[in-house]
This record gives C-alpha cells, sequence and structure tokens, in this order.
C-alpha cells in the first residue's frame, strides 16, 4: 500500500527491539514522527541510535516490533520506499572514483523532480571541489556530499545519522541550514546526534535514548523545564540576610550564598519572583548586579535521567 494520507505518521515505531548476541541494542522503543516533523534521537554512544535508524531503513530486520515508514514495511516495501525516502551513505556508495558533481548528477538521475545539483554543491560549500574525486575529499566534504545525495531526490523522509559528526563549526552551521530549508519544504527528518545544541536548535521533537529505551521525549522546551527549578543568581554585598527573602517568596524557594556575595534563588522563576527578589533588594537599600536567570539544558536533563553524560 502506498499511503499517502496526511493522517499517516511519517514513521511510526512500536515495540522495536533488536538483540546483538546477548547485547540488546533496542528495547522494546517507540517512536512516531508526525509528517514534516524534525525529530532528535539523542542518546550517548551505544544508545542503539544508528541500530533504530538502520532498522527505519531497512538495511537491518527488527527481532520484534512493527515499523512503518510513509505507511509501509522498509523490509518488505523497501523498492517503493526508495524513491521517497532520504538516506544518508557514507564511503561514497558505489563510485568512490567518481567526482563530487558527477555522483550527485548520478543520484539526481534516478529521481523525476530532483533539487538542483548545483543549488545543493553551492549551499553546501561544495562548488570548489565539484570536479574533485570523491576519494580526495575531506571527510567533512564527503559527509556533505553524502547529505546532498540524500536529499537530491526530493524525499518525503530523511534519515541523517549523526549529519554533523566531525565537521568544524563553519560546515556543522551551513549543514543546520540546510535541515532548515528541508523543514520549510515540508520534508520530515529523523536525525540522531549526541550534540544537546544541535538537537534544540533543529529538533521539534527530541527522544533522549539509553541503552535502547526511551528515557524522555517531549520539545527541548518541554524537556528543559518540566519540573525544572529554574534558578536566579545575582551578585550583591556580602552576608546579607536571606532570611525576609525566604518569607517574601512562595513556599518551595531556595535562596543561599554559595559564595560571598553570590546570592542563587532555587525554584521556578516567574515574572513576580524576579520582581519580588528586586523589591527586596530596593527595601534593604542594597544594589543587584549580574543578576541572570537560568535554565536546565538537555545535557542537565539527560544526566538527571540517566547519572550519565551524554559525551563519552
Ligand atoms: N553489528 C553489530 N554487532 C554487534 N553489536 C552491535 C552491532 N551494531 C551495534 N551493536 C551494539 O549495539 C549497541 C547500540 O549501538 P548503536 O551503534 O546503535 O548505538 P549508537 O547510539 O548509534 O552509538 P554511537 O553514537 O556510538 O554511534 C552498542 O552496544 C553496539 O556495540
Amino acid at each position: 500500500m502506498n499511503d499517502r494520507r496526511p493522517n499517516v505518521p511519517a514513521l511510526e515505531v512500536r515495540g522495536l527491539v533488536k538483540t546483538f548476541g546477548d547485547r540488546t541494542a533496542v528495547d522494546h522503543l517507540d517512536l512516531t514522527i508526525a509528517r514534516g516533523e524534525i525529530l532528535a534521537l539523542l542518546g550517548p554512544n551505544g544508545a542503539g541510535k544508528t541500530t533504530t535508524v538502520e532498522i527505519c531503513e531497512g538495511f537491518t530486520a527488527p527481532d520484534a516490533g512493527t515499523v512503518r515508514v510513509l505507511g509501509l514495511d522498509p523490509v518488505t516495501d523497501n523498492d517503493a520506499l526508495r524513491r521517497r525516502i532520504g538516506v544518508m551513505l557514507q564511503g561514497g556508495g558505489a563510485y568512490p572514483g567518481a567526482r563530487a558533481e558527477e555522483m550527485l548528477r548520478l543520484v539526481a538521475a534516478y529521481s523525476a523532480d530532483p533539487i538542483d545539483p548545483d543549488f545543493l554543491l553551492g549551499a553546501l560549500g561544495l562548488d570548489e571541489v565539484r570536479r574533485t574525486p570523491y576519494r580526495r575529499l575531506s571527510g567533512g566534504q564527503q559527509q556533505r556530499l553524502a547529505l546532498a545525495c540524500a536529499v537530491v531526490g526530493r524525499p518525503e523522509l530523511v534519515f541523517l545519522d549523526e549529519p554533523t559528526a566531525g565537521l568544524d563549526a563553519h560546515a556543522r552551521l551551513v549543514v543546520w541550514e540546510l535541515i532548515d530549508r528541508l523543514r520549510a519544504d515540508g520534508v520530515t527528518v529523523l536525525l540522531t546526534t549526541h550534540l544537546m545544541d544541535e538537537a534544540e536548535e533543529l529538533a521539534d521533537q527530541v527522544v533522549i535514548i539509553d541503552h535502547g529505551r526511551v528515557v524522555a521525549c517531549g520539545t527541548p522546551a518541554d524537556l528543559t523545564s518540566t519540573g525544572a527549578e529554574n534558578e536566579l543568581r545575582f551578585t550583591a554585598p556580602r552576608g546579607l540576610d536571606l532570611t525576609t527573602l525566604t518569607l517574601a517568596l512562595p513556599e518551595g524557594y531556595h535562596c543561599t550564598e554559595p559564595t560571598p556575595g553570590n546570592y542563587l534563588v532555587i525554584g521556578s522563576i516567574t515574572p513576580q519572583v524576579l520582581a519580588t527578589v528586586t523589591a527586596w533588594c530596593a527595601r534593604i537599600n542594597v544594589l543587584a548586579t549580574d543578576l541572570r536567570v537560568e535554565t536546565r539544558s538537555l545535557e542537565d536533563v539527560f544526566l538527571e535521567l540517566t547519572g550519565r553524560a551524554l559525551r563519552p
């Protein structure tokens, strides 16, 4: 069945399990990506990201569970799906001797309505190497060319496994811009990353996985604010009596002076709480400086959930 109904999710994974020997790489994983959404699968090394993506791409068969990609089975309906999904292959596929531009045009030729290869080469900063054989490109250039090949056929859904791994800061931004354009064109994207800023910047939905299981999911804002203890920091003369500030604030707020002259208020920092703190300063005739409200990052969330850092 070739299901293009907009209410059919672009990707639906239910109870996915994959083991390698006695190692469980993916452990009853559920994922849903709506059409046009960008989902980031975030997790540390070995969390099961690549295995999940390879199953969705139809390269690896699952041990249990169901996967539907654009309503189709990625293994049995592989031929029908190939034209509708984009996959970033590493290693140049079958043509390592081909020049960058030739490779991209070759892939574009399989599509009825490809994106202009010249546009993609320019957008991904590959203009200068269009005549360079694939094997002589730098790692970052090969990666950007792989991305160009993945999207040139105007796929409905693109799988990007660590699309910016090993890229320098400029090349990362170039890739982020391209992913933003895909979003604007209504393309659905599943990307894996272990970079929090990448997930926060690009994703509509973030799914944090660890040991092959979902440990949290939501929008980046949901994940960094759910149950969050935001904090307010400010600098003022040392040794202030914080009892009156604690009394002025609603119940549950915690005020401390972790180092002399540096103050910390822990709790949900609403505009009213901020006003209470500054009013308290005014009442005791103290000028608070360096006042700042800080929120948790996805890294903090991950650490709380798993006790492990995202980076190796
Ligand atoms: N072909 C395989 N044979 C044996 N074990 C495998 C195989 N592929 C993956 N694994 C194991 O499955 C687990 C999940 O690996 P996977 O590559 O999916 O994680 P990942 O989240 O993509 O990690 P990374 O960020 O390092 O790429 C790891 O413990 C890995 O060693």
